[in-house]
């Protein structure tokens, strides 16, 4: 009898011994992933605002800047994988939409049509990633090592009421900018007949695209809103996603 209790106890110790390697290693990667953010967004607005200063233009921007956009842009994948893993609080389903249509935006419509990338559309979206990105990292960060200013909080919470419709006004006009140098090139298209049998038009892709915001983005929003309250004002909110 008392060998089974101690053999229970001992089990017990083990395997809160396991959870707290696994969450210390997870907040150390946590640490690590939102300090490298933090930095890389940082480094964005600074070659950004560099470039403005020095050529007093933005034509030729996104191309001085694009390799670390879509190094940083596509690291953010590992967000839904700390969300399918379980190390953040947040849906993997509303994660998985934010970073998907960025990296979308990033390597198949801007990256993809070099006609479009001096549009000032882009440069509203990347402002508007950079402010974003920059806050929501360093948030993370602080937040992690429990040394949360309350202007960063602050920041994180009240900045996407004007930043995310902004966002999505840039995204859009991008796409919409894109649609007839899609039509005219056949980009990433497939026409019948071929040895597949399968068509497709990224022109209509795109089309659908952008009219997927109408339900997807105030699902977004309303998300931070819930967030928001949550944070700022200490309201319990019951999530239905997931
Ligand atoms: C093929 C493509 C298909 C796509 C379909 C297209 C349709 C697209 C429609 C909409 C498109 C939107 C386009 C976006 C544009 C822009 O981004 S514009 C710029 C403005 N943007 C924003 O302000 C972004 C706001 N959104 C976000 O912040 C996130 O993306 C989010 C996923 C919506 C955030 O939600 P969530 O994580 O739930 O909120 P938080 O409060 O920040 O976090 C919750 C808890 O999780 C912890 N956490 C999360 N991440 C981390 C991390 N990296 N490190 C540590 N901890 C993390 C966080 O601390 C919270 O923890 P608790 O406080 O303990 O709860």
């Amino acid at each position: 009898m008392a060998s089974s209790e101690d053999d229970g106890t001992v089990e017990e110790k083990e395997n809160n011994n396991k959870r707290r390697t696994k969450s210390a290693l997870a907040t150390a990667w946590l640490t690590f992933y939102n300090i490298a953010m933090t930095a890389g967004w940082l480094v964005l607005a600074i070659a950004m605002m560099r470039f403005y200063i020095q050529k007093g233009t933005t034509k030729g921007l996104y191309r001085s800047i694009a390799r670390t956009l879509k190094f940083f842009q596509t690291f953010a994948l590992a967000e839904v994988g700390h969300c399918a893993i379980g190390i953040v609080r947040t849906s993997v389903i509303v994660t998985g939409v934010q970073v998907c249509s960025r990296i979308f935006m990033v390597w198949f419509v801007t990256n993809s049509i070099r006609q479009i990338q001096s549009e000032e559309s882009v440069i509203l979206f990347l402002v508007v990633w950079t402010m974003t990105e920059i806050t929501r990292y360093s948030y993370y960060t602080f937040n992690l090592l429990h040394h949360l200013p309350y202007f960063i909080k602050w920041a994180r919470y009240n900045f996407f009421i004007v930043l995310y419709p902004l966002g999505v006004i840039g995204e859009l006009m991008t796409i919409y900018a894109a649609l007839p140098f899609v039509r005219r090139s056949g980009m990433y298209s497939m026409r019948l007949p071929n040895k597949y049998n399968v068509s497709f038009d990224y022109y209509y892709c795109l089309i659908i695209l952008m009219l997927s915001y109408i339900p997807l983005f105030p699902q977004l929003f309303f998300h931070m809103l819930r967030q928001r309250r949550r944070v700022l004002h200490g309201e319990v909110i019951v999530e239905k996603d997931d």
